[in-house]
């Protein structure tokens, strides 16, 4: 029997995965030289001819999170906290991600709470765990999840709360074009999913800071 979490699976065989199949640059570009003449134009002509490779660059960027571990990334806490055991929120935590089924940008914000258990992370660490998988092919159900477990399975804290609003433009910009509509998503674990007033006190702060 292995002893890995589930985070430590799912980052085992991603990695695995990614290692066995993962093409290169060159036929990424070639594949977006294809694109560009099945949509009907010229991939040879001057405005089109660094796209291909600007292309790439932009993909890079987009699911950098595939390359970085978020358990590496909460790693380091902090003991010295007086018994601080109240809740701890970083509120929207905007993010940028896309969606596995269109490849569309999902543009929202994230609320991460957690109330700790003899130590604390640094607060830019939670923001750091929200990026890395903002930047996958993402539903919003798993991303919220993602997140909300990986804290709680590193940090071992008595709760941990992951409330996401995002628009998604496959919703916005194309499809059914409803412009205005966003996705609310959350995950509550330990004392947020067992005690309705902590769940409260955490809902109550879901919103945009002044
Ligand atoms: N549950 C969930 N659905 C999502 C998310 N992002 C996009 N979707 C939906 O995923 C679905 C994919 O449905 P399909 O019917 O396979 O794709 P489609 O024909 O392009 O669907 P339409 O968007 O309705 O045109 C759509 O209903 C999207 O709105 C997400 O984060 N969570
Ligand atoms: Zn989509």
């Amino acid at each position: 029997m292995s002893n890995l979490s589930n985070v430590q699976v799912l980052e085992r065989d991603r990695k695995a995965e990614e290692e066995s199949a993962r093409p290169d640059r060159a036929e990424v570009e070639a594949a977006v030289r294809t694109i560009i003449r099945w949509a009907g134009d010229d991939p040879k002509r001057d405005g089109l001819i660094e796209t291909p490779s600007r292309v790439a660059r932009a993909f890079e960027e987009f699911f950098i999170g595939y390359s970085q571990n978020p358990t590496t990334i909460l790693q380091k806490t902090f003991e010295e906290i007086d018994g601080y055991d109240e809740m701890i929120t970083l509120r929207a935590v905007r993010f940028e991600s896309h969606c596995e089924h269109h490849m569309a940008p999902i543009v929202g914000k994230a609320w991460v709470a957690y109330i700790p258990n003899g130590r604390v992370v640094g607060i830019s660490k939670l923001a750091r765990v929200v990026e890395v998988y903002a930047k996958r092919l993402q539903i919003q159900e798993k991303m919220t999840a993602q997140i909300a477990n990986t804290i709680n399975e590193v940090l071992k804290p008595q709760g941990v709360a992951v409330l996401i609003k995002a628009q998604h433009h496959c919703m916005t910009t194309r499809g059914i074009h409803k412009p205005g509509t966003d996705l609310v998503t959350s995950r509550m674990l330990g004392c947020f999913r067992d005690n309705a007033t902590t769940r409260q006190e955490f809902l109550s702060m879901t919103t945009d800071p002044e």
